[in-house]
């Protein structure tokens, strides 16, 4: 049985840069590796109602939390078979965010930390209810919420047709999600956590040191 490895962080935080870097590690190292990015934008109906929520607003659905949460927890409820074959045929399933992106994005925007109704409705929900797997480790990927906003910026400039999102404009939240991502790591949320700063490079050294997970 493989380990589900988590990457977690601030928009613009680096997450897919660092999974490019554990992916090549892992290999270097003989493991076999899937990485799988959610929400699973051109591959789920429910990941293409999000994106078209964030972009381009549809009524207030971009504005209701739950609604919102929901949709993300049932593109990884459709997930959940994909996950556990990969487990099963490989030594890493590597995971571009997971449970805990709607626990933190969802308790930042309704002002709540990671002790308040908001985190545990999520747990019940994508845990309990729609059975997803618990992951291993979560990765957070640290980044200060200014860096993280610059990142993004660059990016949303570079990418062709790539705007920042109603999330990744509002610094503030940005900021608050921060907080509530270093609740969760600090009291090992879910599974535990190991907490990365991003704002330094990671070499090999650093990333086999990573690799030695539980
Ligand atoms: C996966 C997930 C993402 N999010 C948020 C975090 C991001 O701000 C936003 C989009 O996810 P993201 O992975 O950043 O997509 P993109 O690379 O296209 O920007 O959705 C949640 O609120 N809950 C979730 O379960």
């Amino acid at each position: 049985m493989g380990r589900l490895v988590v990457i977690e962080g601030l928009d613009g935080a680096g997450k897919r840069t660092l999974a490019e870097a554990l992916t090549k590690a892992w290999h270097d190292a003989g493991a076999s590796v899937a990485t799988l990015a959610f929400p699973r934008y051109g591959r789920s109906v429910h990941a293409d109602l999000i994106h078209e929520a964030l972009h381009r607003g549809h009524g207030d659905l971009g504005d209701s939390v739950y609604g919102m949460a929901m949709l993300y927890a049932l593109d990884r409820r459709d997930a959940v078979e994909e996950i556990e074959a990969a487990l099963k045929l490989h030594d890493v399933v590597l995971l571009d965010r997971y449970v805990a992106s709607n626990s933190a994005y969802g308790a930042a925007r309704l002002h709540q930390d990671a002790h308040g109704e908001f985190v545990r409705w999520v747990r019940e929900l994508e845990i309990d209810r729609f059975g997803l797997p618990v992951p291993t480790v979560q990765l957070l990927f640290r980044v200060a919420p200014e860096v993280a906003a610059e990142r993004a910026e660059r990016r949303a400039a570079t990418e062709e047709g790539r705007a920042k999102d109603a999330f990744e404009s509002d610094d503030e939240l940005q900021a608050r999600c921060a907080r509530v991502y270093d609740q969760l790591a600090a009291e090992a949320w879910l599974s535990p956590w190991r907490v990365l700063d991003g704002g330094t490079t990671h070499d090999a050294a650093e990333l086999v040191r990573v690799l030695d997970l539980p």
